[in-house]
């Protein structure tokens, strides 16, 4: 087979992998990249894109439920999911179509389509071609977990990709993790007329979360149905009669559930087992992520893994600073890292989640001297007035420098409100600067510089 010569090779168009080949291709060089499925990846198939089309009809329907509280009549409301799913596919539908228009228009860069395999150094098989290149980008994201559980293969199973295939409204969704993709499936699924019951292993929701955040987004989908099995670990399945059975371990005794469908939501598995990255010598860990210094270089010359293959993020916008960060060193330069940004992100149930910088557990962890401030968001005119008052602000200060070290804003317009605090954080402003400065009434930013002007110790916990 002969071999054709590229100077960089990108391997996946999810996030990162074609911003990196445009990039390339505007400095002159000759990309190819590489994708074996559908351009754009998880966030715009099957991730971020569709799960937030869901949650927007959800949120719409809820309400219409609250007309009475507005000032309206509704009448009954009922979901039509083909209709949820139609809107959903054609949002998700022209976004791909955007991306495949600007990877058609790229400088310099072919793609192709197949399965890409290292095979050598440096050298990848796609279909019946052979590459080489001195750079290659590996951009492979992950997929849904499926642990071999007892059972497992005797039962039909959704996950994150094929519950966007329901053409109906499960009748009774059992969801098994308690974390960023179980919840929002949880709430909008709710929403929609399903009933849901939620099996999550650890004591508490979101594990990575302040204990008070995890207890309060648990609240807030309790009131409206939702059903949570805490400490309870899912080991084994069984066929019911048209239904699925799922066995939970749980102290004093396991308990069985059954529902109409199961929903896998318990973590994701790099993928990189059919990658041939032992012909090239990369390493990867025991997980299967590749591993990267903070450069994002992995252990083999010339070749970088980024995004969620790295286990360095698991968001869109890591997968996206990756590409910068490593832009600016191949093609400029630079000596950017992933060390330097500031963790970001948020649960986008309703009332969203946003967080910045380091929670109150982690905090606490370095064992700093810190102040707190935590309002209800009761406090918050603009909340009050749009009737959205569950959920609080809480915001960590360093006691000595002032400087604020992070925050988690569970309420309305928290994904937004956040990146004031993230901003604060990148750019020094203390917690007394950012005080006195003037906010917009009625806004929810504006208990910010209020919350800052109210900070305790960080009591030591009895
Ligand atoms: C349900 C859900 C909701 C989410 N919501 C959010 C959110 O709201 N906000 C957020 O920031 N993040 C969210 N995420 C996470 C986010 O979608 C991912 O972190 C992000 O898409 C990862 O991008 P990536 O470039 O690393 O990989 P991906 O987008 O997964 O792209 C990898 C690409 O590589 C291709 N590929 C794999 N192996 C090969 C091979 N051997 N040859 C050729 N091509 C290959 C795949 O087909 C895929 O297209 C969500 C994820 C899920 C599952
Ligand atoms: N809003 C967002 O930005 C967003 C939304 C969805 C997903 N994501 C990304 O996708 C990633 C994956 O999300 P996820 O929620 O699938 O994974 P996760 O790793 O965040 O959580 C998995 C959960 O499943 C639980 N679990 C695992 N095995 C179990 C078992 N046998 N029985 C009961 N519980 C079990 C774990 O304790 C954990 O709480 C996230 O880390 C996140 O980065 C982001």
């Amino acid at each position: 087979m002969d071999q054709e010569r590229f100077d960089v090779i990108v391997i996946g168009a999810g996030q990162a992998g074609p911003a990196l080949a445009a990039r390339c291709g505007r400095a002159g060089m000759r990309v190819a990249l590489i994708e074996r499925h559908l351009l754009g990846g998880t966030c715009v198939n099957t991730g971020c894109y569709p799960t937030k089309t869901l949650v927007a009809s959800a949120r719409a329907v809820h309400l219409a439920r609250r007309g009475d509280e507005f000032g309206f009549e509704t009448g009954p409301v009922r979901v039509d999911m083909r209709r949820v799913k139609a809107r959903m596919d054609g949002i998700v539908g022209a976004v791909r179509a955007d991306v495949e228009t600007w990877v058609r228009g790229m400088k310099g860069v072919e793609w192709i389509t197949g399965h890409a395999c290292f095979t050598a150094p440096r050298t990848v098989r796609v279909g019946e071609r052979e590459l080489k290149a001195d750079r290659i980008f590996i951009d492979v994201g992950a997929r849904a977990a499926r642990p071999p559980l007892e059972g497992i293969d005797t039962v039909s199973t959704l996950d994150n990709a094929s519950v966007l295939q329901l053409q109906e409204v499960p009748r009774h969704l059992l969801i098994v993790g308690g974390s960023y993709i179980g919840l929002e499936f949880a709430q909008l699924m709710r929403r929609f007329g399903a009933e849901v019951s939620v099996v999550e292993r650890s004591p508490r929701l979101l594990p990575r979360e302040d204990t008070d955040v995890a207890e309060e987004v648990q609240a807030i989908l309790e009131r409206e149905g939702v059903c949570f099995h805490l400490a309870s670990e899912c080991v084994a399945f069984a066929p019911g009669e048209a239904t699925v059975r799922m066995r939970a371990r749980c102290e004093p005794q396991d308990f069985w559930l059954e529902g109409s469908h199961v929903l896998l939501a318990m973590g994701r598995t790099p993928n990189t087992g059919d990658l041939g990255l032992e012909s090239a010598g990369i390493r990867a860990d025991e997980r299967g992520y590749i591993e990267v210094d903070d450069q994002c270089r992995t252990s083999a010359e010339g070749v970088w893994a980024v995004g969620e293959c790295n286990g360095r993020g698991a968001f869109t916008h890591t997968a996206w600073n990756d590409h910068e960060i490593v832009a600016a060193n191949v093609l400029h330069g630079e000596t950017r890292s992933v060390r330097d940004r500031i963790p970001c992100y948020a649960l986008f149930t309703d009332p969203p989640l946003g967080r910045a910088g380091m929670s109150e557990q982690d905090v606490r962890a370095t064992g700093r001297s810190a102040l707190v401030g935590k309002r209800p968001m009761e406090r918050v005119g603009r909340a009050r007035e749009s009737g959205e008052t569950q959920g609080f602000m809480k915001v960590l200060v360093d006691a000595q420098t002032r400087q604020i070290l992070g925050a988690s804003l569970l309420g309305l317009a928290g994904d937004e409100v956040v990146h004031i605090l993230l901003d604060a954080i990148a750019s020094g402003i203390t917690a007394a600067a950012l005080a006195r400065t003037m906010h917009i009434h009625p806004t929810v930013a504006e208990l910010v510089p209020t919350l800052l002007q109210d900070l305790h110790p960080l009591q030591e916990r009895a």
